[in-house]
């Protein structure tokens, strides 16, 4: 691994003029402002071709450096403790454009202000990835609400002024959503292409999972998530549980091994036969243990999930490469079919997959891993999030149990050990405004997704009080960070408030301002607009759920009621939330019911 201090052309910039710019259609050019415009030297040795200036400009040969070699990838760890990994591949395409570097140039006109960072071909890759948040506060004060960052290639507007969101939205003739989603599944997963216009299948996935995941459909996976995270805690876990001792564990160990293990099960269903079945509780260990090996597998591909969204191949990563492998084993139509319980979405999926595609079997499996991934990965960090938040605030904490206490009253279910399991339904989970808000603020604090949108064509985009011409594959983008962090917006950002989604009344709040203004955007963590996640209803009813039962079931505090919040792990900034950068410990015993 790289770890290198990050060189740059000899000679700086002219103040104020860009260093380079685009030539429509053709590529890179550079010139280094001590007016060198030198043909870049290559030499070649087994398996890698180097580039580099003529030693004068660039001492450190950067191309080196970065390892740009025909098809072999670098990895460069920032060493800024961030945990921070940025991936780039350099194939013999970006060679071509390696080759044309030679000149300057700056942005066109009406075209928005342009950052090209000082990296050939990275741009400002290093140091958006080092801190996607404070590296756009910076150019957003530098250019004001819309600017054009280079990155690894791409060129991205982005729009930080919230009351210009709907622009996006609203330009959809212009824009495509599916294109950039669809490359990204089939990268990171494996299986082929799903663009329809690409003959694979004709399946439309945004239609299957908005029937599957909202509407009627959701009360049966509301109702099977109930069962599944009470079986998880009480049974499941049973054997950590027999005395009424205290078990310590790191909370965003159980949060994952609970909500994965129970969210599991919800979407694809059981191995075993409950009724009347003799070697019950053997089958539900082999059950179990086929589910925990499933999320390590799950967590040894979900940790390199950021490199190949940045276009890693898979095969650079032996053993995340294998655990994906092994996931779509274990999800294969063949072995769906032994389990009972499957979901809506499951079942929907495989018919859809068999009738529509011709994908052969270990893709159709690839796509089940695809949504195994989008149902757990997000909502895992919120589950822990949500929980370190209220352990941490107990004010927030008494608010929260109160409001669960009074909504089991109202439905009349009792708390027991004798195998009566709770049940709360989909309008008594919906009444309940306090959790509602305390989940939303917890999202608010760790989320960093991004919404992207491709130029279809050259087009102008047209924002409140002024447009900006974009071009074709030109990537349009949101960073809702910046909105769920401004001051004017959130009074006292950094700081968890649990009753700051709540009015007077004590019901949802939604007017929030920004220059006296009422804002449309303001909390985005599901992202926004046709591309909105179709999981989230179910997502936020889930962690109701789970607290319901955590407060019913056991009692529970951290191990160091001092203990700082974890920061967050950049890693995956533009994914979704994050995750902490470190375990929290904390301990859980059964309450004497
Ligand atoms: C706290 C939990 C969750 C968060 C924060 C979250 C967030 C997101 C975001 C930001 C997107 C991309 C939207 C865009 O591109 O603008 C997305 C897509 C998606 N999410 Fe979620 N999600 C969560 C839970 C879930 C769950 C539980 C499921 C399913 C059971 C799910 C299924 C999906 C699917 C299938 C997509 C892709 C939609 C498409 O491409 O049509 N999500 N999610």
């Amino acid at each position: 691994m790289l770890n290198p201090a990050v060189p740059s052309c000899s000679g700086t910039p002219e103040p104020g003029q860009p260093t380079r710019r685009r030539a429509r259609g053709t590529g890179w050019q550079l010139k280094g402002s001590t007016g060198c415009s030198h043909q870049l030297a290559q030499s070649e040795s087994p398996g890698h071709r180097h580039f580099s200036c003529h030693p004068g400009c660039c001492p450190f040969s950067i191309w080196k450096l970065l390892g740009i070699t025909r098809n072999v990838p670098s990895i460069l760890d920032l060493g800024n403790g961030s945990n921070t990994l940025l991936c780039v591949l350099v194939s013999s395409r970006e060679e071509e454009k390696v080759r044309t570097l030679s000149l300057k140039a700056s942005q066109q006109q009406g075209e928005p202000p342009l950052e090209n960072g000082f990296l050939p071909y990275l741009g400002c890759a290093l140091k958006f990835g080092a801190n996607p948040l404070e590296f756009l506060k910076e150019k957003q004060k530098k250019h004001g609400h819309i600017f054009t960052c280079h990155v690894a290639g791409k060129y991205i507007h982005f729009l930080t002024d919230p009351f210009s969101y709907h622009a996006l939205m609203r330009q959809g003739k212009h824009l495509d959503w599916k294109k950039f989603h669809f490359a990204t599944s089939a990268k990171a997963f494996g299986h082929g292409s799903i663009d329809p216009a690409e003959g694979n299948t004709t399946e439309n996935f945004h239609q299957t999972f908005i029937r599957t995941l909202q509407g009627n459909a959701l009360d049966a996976l509301i109702e099977a998530m109930m069962e599944n995270l009470q079986y998880v805690m009480l049974q499941s876990r049973a054997p950590k549980l027999q005395s009424n001792t205290w078990v310590t564990e790191g909370l965003y160990t159980f949060c994952c091994q609970v909500m994965f293990e129970s969210g599991f099960l919800t979407l694809f269903g059981k191995e075993f036969n409950s009724n009347n079945d003799k070697n019950l509780s053997s089958k539900q260990e082999t059950e179990r243990a086929h589910i925990l090996n499933a999320l390590e597998n799950f967590k040894e591909f979900d940790k390199i999930f950021p490199a190949l969204v940045a276009g890693l191949p898979i095969h650079l990563f032996k053993s995340a490469h294998s655990a994906r492998e092994k996931l779509g084993e274990a999800l294969l139509h063949k072995n769906l079919l032994k389990r009972d319980n499957l979901s809506e979405l499951v079942t929907l999926r495989m018919f859809l997959n068999d009738t529509l595609s011709t994908f052969d079997d270990m893709e159709k499996a690839k796509t089940h891993v695809a949504v195994l991934w989008a149902s757990q990965a997000n909502t895992i960090p919120a589950t822990f999030w949500t929980l370190f938040y209220l352990l941490k605030s107990p004010e927030a904490m008494r608010a929260a149990t109160k409001e669960v206490q009074n909504v089991l009253e109202t439905a009349e279910e009792s708390i027991s050990l004798d195998g009566k399991h709770i049940s709360l339904n989909r309008k008594q989970l919906d009444n309940m405004p306090i959790l509602d808000s305390i989940i939303k603020e917890a999202m608010r604090l760790s989320s960093a997704s991004m919404t992207f949108r491709v130029a279809k064509e050259d087009f102008t985009l047209h924002l409140e009080n002024d447009f900006y011409n974009i071009r074709k594959d030109d990537v349009v983008a949101l960073y809702p960070q910046l909105l769920h962090f401004d001051p004017e917006i959130y009074a006292d950002p950094l700081t968890f408030k649990y009753d700051r989604f709540l009015n007077e009344k004590g019901e949802e709040k939604t007017d929030f301002y920004r220059n006296g203004r009422k804002l449309k955007y303001y909390y985005m963590p599901f992202g926004t607009g046709i591309a909105k996640c179709p999981g989230r209803l179910f997502a936020v009813h889930e962690i109701k759920q789970f607290l319901a039962l955590i407060f019913s079931y056991f009692e529970i505090e951290l191990v160091d009621s001092n203990v700082k919040c974890p920061s967050l792990d950049q890693s995956r900034a533009g994914l979704g939330i994050l995750q902490p950068s470190n375990d929290i410990d904390f301990r859980y015993r059964m309450k004497c019911l």
